[in-house]
């Protein structure tokens, strides 16, 4: 992405709306996705689901926002400003996905993106459990796509994380995920645990259209620990591009590169793990 497409164009600025939770240390969730659209020239709003006390060690606290204020904050943003895509983040709880899935359907949205956030890089749980189910039944089907990291896509398909240890597992779990409607899956190859994996970053895409087909978006794998936000910045950044009108393999491809460039520059803020620097593609 050239440093042009930052300067605001004439006409119409292409809107994404998140619907995520609050990183109080600013490196994922909402506080990502609103860096990520705006460095990518989209104009972004918001729907927080809930508030985290995180920084660079940990999540500290965790309190889920009450569900009528979420759903007066979707309905505020897409009954009067509207939106060519949405993403999705830490929906909290059951009640969260239902409603989200609710209102996504009522305003007929396009280009939703759901990232199935359900830990943090600590561990910590930020989906309950009993909501899982839900994103695969009422969520799901309406995603263009879906952007699960290894844990997630396992956690979702009620496989064990030691059933995916290669590109191909990868392949065969992305290919599964497609049962529950996403028209495209996007298995991030981030936490594969194998040889190839120390030297590659490998994430797998494959397609409602033709499931027999698959691609892979690979990038050399950089040498740092400072990946707070990794999976929040991919997901906001092909919202951002399908919102300015990219194809699915182009939005994946030029998110790819931001997110990589973003990790290349990554800052170590705090005693942990430090976050993405998301201006580096200006420079790079
Ligand atoms: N150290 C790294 N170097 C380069 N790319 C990485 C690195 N870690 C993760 N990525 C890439 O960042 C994106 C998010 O990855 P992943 O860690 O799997 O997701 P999450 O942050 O949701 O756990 C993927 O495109 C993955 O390939
Ligand atoms: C509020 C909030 N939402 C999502 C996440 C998970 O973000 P991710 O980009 O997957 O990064 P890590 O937590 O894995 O570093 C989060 N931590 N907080």
């Amino acid at each position: 992405m050239s440093a042009a497409a930052v300067i605001p164009r004439a006409g119409r600025v292409p809107i994404a709306l998140t619907i995520a939770g609050s990183d109080s240390g600013g490196g994922a969730g909402i506080q990502a996705d609103l860096k990520t659209f705006q460095e990518l020239g989209v104009f972004g709003t918001s729907a927080i689901t809930g508030l985290t006390a995180q920084n660079s060690v940990g999540v500290h606290g965790i309190w889920p926002a009450p569900v009528s204020s979420v759903e007066a904050q979707i309905e505020a943003v897409l009954s009067d400003i509207g939106t060519d895509a949405v993403k999705t983040g830490m929906l909290c709880s059951v009640e969260i996905v239902k409603l989200t899935a609710r209102l996504l359907r009522k305003y007929r949205s396009s280009h939703i993106v759901v990232d199935p956030v359900t830990l943090s890089k600590h561990g910590s749980a930020l989906l309950e459990g009993d909501a899982v189910s839900a994103m695969c039944t009422e969520l799901l089907p309406l995603a263009e796509l879906v952007t699960p990291n290894i844990p997630e896509a396992c956690l979702l398909l009620g496989w064990q994380e030691s059933d995916i240890r290669s590109v191909s597992a990868m392949t065969e779990a992305a290919r599964s995920l497609l049962q529950y409607g996403p028209r495209h899956v996007l298995l991030k190859g981030g936490h594969l645990d194998d040889q190839a994996a120390n030297e590659t970053a490998i994430d797998v895409l494959v397609s409602q259209e033709d499931p027999s087909r698959h691609l892979l978006f690979s990038a050399p794998r950089i040498a740092t620990v400072h990946t707070h936000g990794t999976g929040c910045t991919t997901a906001s950044a092909i919202t951002a591009f399908l919102a300015l009108g990219m194809q699915m393999e182009e939005a994946v491809g030029s998110a790819k590169r931001f997110t990589h460039q973003a990790i290349s520059s990554a800052v170590p803020l705090g005693a942990g793990i430090g976050s993405l620097w998301h201006a580096a593609h200006r420079t790079l």
